[in-house]
Order: structure tokens, then C-alpha cells, then sequence
């Protein structure tokens, strides 16, 4: 038996969700055949999440109808605003977010229909409250009064308007809903695998999303991203990041926000936009983040020819837009959340169980000894 560690560049399934590339030395990624930097240019969230839903982009009454059904949703239950009012407020806000998705379930009498129609319900569901169930927990955690969602809003604004309480700038709207689109999808990642695996077994929507959530929160997924952020934190001056990225690496760490297992020596697109984002949000508001950002970056290239990955310039942006650090896992999640589901849609559509095999290397043929007779 010869062991693929890590599923190293298996391919597990075919799917017609996002398709990454690499061509002539550069990596292309696109959602539905759509590449990512237009997206970032011409679309919003409401649309690609339709998009990677449906499979085509909107025409103007299907988006218009789409981004109303996800306003008309975003309000939570009672139960699950109890729910987020009773968890400790040292709660991990992504432990808090996939309690309340796993709450969510329990609320609906459809949890195991896994039909075509009733799936994309849940998906809008989701897509609609995973900003509110994570608003409102910091506003509870924090002692503040919540503030419910606002119809005139766009996905975007209106997550930072709950979150802040005031309505956010055209840059600051902007600046979230292109970091969620760049969010929404990429192929088969640790957390859509989870989702996926859960998905093979017929498991509910909710127990699948779960899934991608706990396997979200680790620092080699989208856990980097807060990492990054106490690393900027850390090294606090720019002329600081080479000398605490070289010290690093000599004791053999690794920097948080570097390396990919697909975009090996190729850039991840991604990151030119986010870095692009980083940049203006830097210009308006606080420089710090990303000018240490870029300092860590360039010396994280010259000592180990590592390049930054998504979670990276993400950090600067959130920072920016004054979101705290423990919370840039659940905008991973919000972004991620459209893709997620796309994905445990295509999975129910066309379903293998997704059960591979290990090596065993264990002791075997044992005797059972009787525990009295055990030294
Ligand atoms: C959204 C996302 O999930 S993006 C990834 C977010 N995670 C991070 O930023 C955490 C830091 N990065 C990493 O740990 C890795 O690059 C991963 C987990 C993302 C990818 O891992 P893999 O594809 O399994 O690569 P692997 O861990 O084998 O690394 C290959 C080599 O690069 C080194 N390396 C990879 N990433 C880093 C890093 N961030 N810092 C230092 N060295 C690194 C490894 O030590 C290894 O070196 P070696 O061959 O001398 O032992
Ligand atoms: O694809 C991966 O392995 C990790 C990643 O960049 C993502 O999930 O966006």
C-alpha cells in the first residue's frame, strides 16, 4: 500500500466549482469558469455566491430577487440570539458561529432533506445569517446593544454596519465585499474537503458546514490569518521583520500567512488583490499593517523563497477595517460559506462515500492477556 500523505495532489472527485491552474508559470483561478481578478473587479458577493449556487451569473431580476432573499433572511431566530447570549464571552467567535450553525439545524424541520430545492434553501440560509450570528456575538461579548440588520444595505455593508454600528464607507463596503468574493471558493481546501467528506455520507447540510468550520480554525487553514495578525502585532516596525523573520526560520518555525500545498513557486492570485486592498485601506487609515506586512513579506522570500498566501495581506485588511483579531477566521467563513455549500450541493448531486484506506503500521497477532495476569 503506498501512502499519499496528505492526499498530496490526489484528485478525489470531479467538480465544476473553481478550477486552479497553473499556465505558463503564472496560477489562474476561477469560480464557474469566471476568473478571479474580474470577479474582484466587476462583481459582488451577492453574485458570485449566486454564481458558484447556480452555476451561471444572474441576469439582473435574479440577482435583484437573489439579494433580497438573503436580506429577507438575515435575521436570526430567538433561539440562537439566547443561544449566543448564553456562551461564555471568552468563546472563540468561531467556536461561537459553528454552535450557533449546528443551533440553526435543530430550528429547521427540513434538516435532512438533502434534495436539490431544500439544499439551496439552507445555503441562502446560511449565506444570509453566518454575518449576523457573528455581529451579534461580538456585540453581546462585549456588552453592547445589537444592531439588526438594515435591508438598504449590501451583504457587505451591512456586516460591518452590525458589527460597528455605523454604516461603513464606499471604500470599507467595497474593500469586505471583493475579500469575500476572493473567499468564496478554492477548490478542494482542508475545510470544503470536510464538507465534502461529511456530505458523502448524506450527513445535513449543517452537520457538513460544521465540519468546514472546525477544519477552518486551524493555523495551517484559515486559522493563519489571526496568527498573522499577532505576528504584524509582534514585529510592530517595519525595519523589525527581518531580523524576527530570519530568527524565525533559524529555529525552524513557520511564518503564518506563507506557503500553499497547490501554489507551490507561483503566486496565489489572490493575494495581488488583497495586497491591492491592503494597500488603499492603508492610504485611509492606519499605514502600520501593511507597510510591516510588506517588510515580513519581502524578507520571507529572500531567506526561505516562500510567497504569501491568502490568509496573509487578508490580516492588514481586516485590521483596517477594525475587525478584532479573533474574528478574521469568521470572515474567512463568511466569504467561504457560498463555496461550502456549492460544494455539498455538487456532492449529495452525484455521491460516492468518500472513505479512503491507511497503511497500518501497528503491532498485530497480539495475545490477550487477563488484566490480572498483566505485569
Ligand atoms: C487559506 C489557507 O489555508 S492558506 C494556508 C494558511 N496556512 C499558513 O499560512 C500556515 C503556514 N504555512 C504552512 O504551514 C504550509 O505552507 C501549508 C500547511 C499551508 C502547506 O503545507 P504543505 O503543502 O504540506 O507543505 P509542507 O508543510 O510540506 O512545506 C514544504 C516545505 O516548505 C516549508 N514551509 C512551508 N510553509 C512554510 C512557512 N509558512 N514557513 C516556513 N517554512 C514553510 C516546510 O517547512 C517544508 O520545508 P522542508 O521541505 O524543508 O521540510
Ligand atoms: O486551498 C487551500 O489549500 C487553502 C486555501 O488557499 C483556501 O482554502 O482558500
Amino acid at each position: 500500500m503506498e501512502v499519499l500523505e496528505g492526499l498530496k495532489d490526489v484528485v478525489v472527485c470531479e467538480s465544476e466549482i473553481s478550477r486552479i491552474v497553473i499556465e505558463n508559470g503564472e496560477a489562474v483561478l476561477e469560480y464557474r469558469g469566471y476568473n478571479i481578478h474580474d470577479l474582484a473587479k466587476y462583481s459582488t458577493y451577492e453574485e458570485v455566491a449566486y454564481l458558484l449556487l447556480y452555476g451561471e451569473l444572474p441576469s439582473k431580476s435574479e440577482l435583484e430577487l437573489f439579494s433580497e432573499e438573503l436580506k429577507e433572511r438575515r435575521e436570526l431566530p430567538p433561539q440562537v440570539i439566547g443561544l449566543l447570549s448564553n456562551l461564555s464571552p471568552f468563546s472563540h467567535p468561531m467556536v461561537a458561529l459553528r454552535t450557533s450553525v449546528s443551533y440553526l439545524g435543530t430550528l429547521d424541520k427540513y434538516i435532512h432533506h438533502i434534495d436539490e430545492e431544500k439544499s439551496l434553501e439552507k445555503a441562502k440560509n446560511l449565506i444570509a445569517k453566518l454575518p449576523t450570528i457573528v455581529a451579534y456575538f461580538h456585540r453581546i461579548r462585549t456588552g453592547q446593544k445589537l444592531i439588526h440588520p438594515n435591508e438598504e444595505l449590501s451583504h457587505a455593508e451591512n456586516f460591518l454596519y452590525m458589527l460597528h454600528g455605523e454604516i461603513p464607507s464606499e471604500v470599507e463596503a467595497r474593500a469586505l465585499d471583493v475579500d469575500l468574493i476572493l473567499h468564496a471558493d478554492h477548490e478542494l481546501n482542508a475545510s470544503t474537503f470536510a464538507a465534502r467528506v461529511a456530505a458523502s455520507t448524506l450527513a445535513d447540510m449543517y452537520a457538513c458546514v460544521v465540519a468546514a468550520t472546525g477544519t477552518l480554525m486551524g493555523p495551517l487553514h484559515g486559522g493563519a490569518s489571526q496568527k498573522v495578525m499577532e505576528m504584524l502585532r509582534e514585529v510592530a516596525v517595519p525595519w523589525r521583520a527581518e531580523s524576527y523573520v530570519k530568527e524565525k526560520l533559524e529555529r525552524g518555525e513557520r511564518i503564518m500567512g506563507f506557503g500553499h500545498r497547490v501554489y507551490k513557486n507561483v503566486v496565489d492570485p489572490r493575494t495581488i488583490e488583497l495586497k491591492i486592498l491592503a494597500k488603499k485601506l492603508a492610504e485611509l487609515k492606519d499605514p502600520r499593517w501593511y507597510k510591516i506586512s510588506e517588510a515580513i513579506e519581502e524578507a520571507v522570500r529572500k531567506y526561505k523563497g516562500l510567497l504569501p498566501n491568502v490568509d496573509f495581506y487578508s490580516a492588514s485588511v481586516y485590521a483596517n477595517l477594525g475587525i478584532p483579531d479573533d474574528m478574521f477566521i469568521c470572515i474567512f467563513a463568511l466569504g467561504r460559506i457560498a463555496g461550502w455549500t456549492a460544494h455539498i450541493i455538487e456532492q449529495y448531486k452525484d455521491n460516492t462515500l468518500i472513505r479512503p484506506r491507511a497503511k497500518y503500521v501497528g503491532p498485530v497477532r497480539r495475545k490477550y492477556i487477563p488484566i490480572e495476569e498483566r505485569g
